[in-house]
């Protein structure tokens, strides 16, 4: 059985404006390993190592496909990007691509993690349906932003301050805590129905 916890390293490119101030790249990979070798002196073992030229879809079906048909068969899971600012955070999850402009996730190789998830569960829970008529099914989303000391309900707008593009909850208002089985559970967050891909993207 595979670890419960795994870890991949995706390495991006240099943005333009490093290549412009004449930035190198400091990582170097060992050929068919999952280790890298930074500044030539330290050595890192991952369990997956994904280099510049990975693509969005690549990137999707290494590290988290077989999580999804994991979660279609009852397992919970979790998918965390993790780096300091500027690494790739946004653009590996895929929260910046431009969702519902257009063609299906699968033309456009931009989408990222979130939006290939959520597709790969509809379309998992539709055949499921094909295959049960009897099979019914829920999907709620929730969105929730800890930054600094602060938890904000990202889809609750009936307290959003008129200047903000964020809506908030007092932190009094949302807890995270651990139940009696040591799950995290939270309350007073804004759970949202959504029956498509299209419908939790917006
Ligand atoms: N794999 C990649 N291929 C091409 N460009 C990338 C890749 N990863 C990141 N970038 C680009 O690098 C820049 C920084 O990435 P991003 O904004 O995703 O970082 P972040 O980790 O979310 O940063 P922050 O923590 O500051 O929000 C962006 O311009 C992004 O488009």
């Amino acid at each position: 059985m595979a670890a419960t916890v795994q870890v991949a390293l995706r390495v991006r490119p240099l943005t333009a404006k490093e290549q412009q101030e004449g930035d190198g790249s400091c990582v170097a990979y060992i050929p068919g390993q999952p280790q890298i070798v930074v500044n030539q002196e330290k050595s890192f073992t991952f369990d997956q190592v994904l280099d510049p030229a990975a693509t969005q879809p690549q990137v999707y079906e290494r590290c988290v496909a077989a999580l999804v048909d994991q979660f279609l068969d009852g397992y919970n899971a979790t998918v965390l990007a993790y780096g300091q600012t500027g690494s790739g955070k946004t653009y590996s999850m895929g929260t910046a691509a431009p969702v519902g402009s257009g063609g299906g996730i699968d033309d456009d190789q931009s989408y990222g993690i979130i939006p290939r998830a959520v597709s790969h569960l509809f379309n998992g829970l539709a055949q499921r349906q094909a295959e049960h008529p009897d099979f019914e099914f829920n999907v709620d989303v929730s969105f929730l932003e800890l930054y600094n000391e602060d938890l904000i309900d990202l889809l609750n707008s009936a307290s959003r301050p008129d200047n903000s593009r964020r809506t908030r909850v007092m932190p009094s208002h949302v807890t995270i805590r651990e139940d009696a089985q040591g799950g995290i559970v939270w309350g007073g967050v804004t759970h949202l129905p959504a029956n498509s891909t299209h419908a939790v993207m917006q």
